[in-house]
């Protein structure tokens, strides 16, 4: 980074305060994101459901070093569950969260409450008509209505000039920026979607709030699912593989549906109850050799 930049940082973290701010009230974050832009300071955006770990880290970082603030929401969004369970038993790591923002850097974390969030009880959704009804969407109706539903909120809300969302949720990525373009969100809040690579385990496995729900043993598993899906040309084949392992196979498709002219492999499992989700660009998977066991 210039030093014309870490100056303008510098500057700016004396404007708004060293402490990190930390905002509930909606309309308490929309002023104070107002003020950050209104001053002549770019604002990068994270969304989460908190329980952060690296991959969450990657993309607080991306957005610390592309803009003056950075701003961090932790909201674990109800109606993007499609299985209450699956909300209940979602890790909430709250004061863990907010140490490693401080630390990174981050200026304000936004911690709404689902009902600041949703002061018309969820009468008002978003939906998507074609592709948020393929993968994830056809394994987890409602979820991507819901996805939009809160990310339109929090960007209108936020109205960041970048706002970060990771490769892992490359679905989701796609119906985003979609979503930005269908509503003019650049040229109404000025804001950029922007795309964040995918982190792994050194093992392989993309990191995931949910693999916190998995033993040992589960993780090591659950580290097959990217060797399989990186070395095994036939979708059908890399699927039984997967199965071979102990895993439950929702789906795993290549397709160019959600980035013409570029396919990508997608994937989703089940192991000890918890939903694994992964993908790559076709072009990157390992020819040459089917021995998944190589790493
Ligand atoms: N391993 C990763 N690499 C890059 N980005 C990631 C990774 N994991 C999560 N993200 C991104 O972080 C943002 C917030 O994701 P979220 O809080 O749902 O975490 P998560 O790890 O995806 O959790 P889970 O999949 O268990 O819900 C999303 O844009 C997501 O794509
Ligand atoms: C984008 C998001 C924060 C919306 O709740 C969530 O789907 C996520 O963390 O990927
Ligand atoms: N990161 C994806 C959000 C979800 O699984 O609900």
């Amino acid at each position: 980074m210039n030093n014309m930049r870490i100056q303008r940082i510098q500057g700016m973290r004396e404007v708004m305060g060293e402490r990190m701010q930390v905002i509930t009230d909606p309309r308490e974050w929309a002023g104070y994101c107002r003020r950050v832009t209104a001053s002549g300071h770019s604002l990068g955006f994270v969304p989460t459901m908190g329980a952060l770990h690296s991959g969450h880290a990657e993309l607080l970082r991306q957005s610390l070093a592309e803009n003056a603030v950075t701003a961090l929401s932790i909201f674990v969004n109800p109606t993007q569950f499609n299985d209450t369970s699956d909300l209940e038993q979602y890790p909430r790591t709250l004061e863990a969260d907010l140490a490693l923002a401080e630390k990174l850097g981050v200026q304000a974390v936004f911690l709404p409450d689902a009902s600041s969030m949703y002061p018309d009880d969820g009468d008002y959704r978003l939906d998507e008509q074609r592709l948020s009804r393929i993968l994830e969407g056809a394994h987890r109706p409602g979820h991507f209505s819901g996805v939009l539903t809160i990310v339109m909120k929090l960007l209108l809300l936020t109205a960041p000039n970048r706002a970060y969302f990771g490769e892992k949720d490359y679905q989701q990525y796609v119906l985003i920026k979609r979503l930005a373009e269908a509503f003019f969100l650049r040229e109404s809040l000025g804001t950029e979607i922007v795309l964040s690579p995918l982190v792994r385990e050194e093992s392989g496995l993309a990191l995931s709030s949910r693999n916190q729900r998995l033993s040992d043993e589960g993780r090591r598993t659950a580290a097959r699912l990217y060797q399989i899906i990186r070395r095994v040309t036939e979708p059908e084949e890399a699927a039984h593989r997967i199965a071979e392992s102990g895993m439950t196979v929702e789906y795993l498709t290549d397709t160019d549906e959600l980035s013409p002219g570029s396919p990508r492999r997608y994937a989703a499992v089940q192991l000890e109850g918890v939903r694994l989700i992964d993908n790559l660009p076709v072009a990157a998977k390992i020819s040459g050799t089917e021995d998944c066991n190589e790493q």
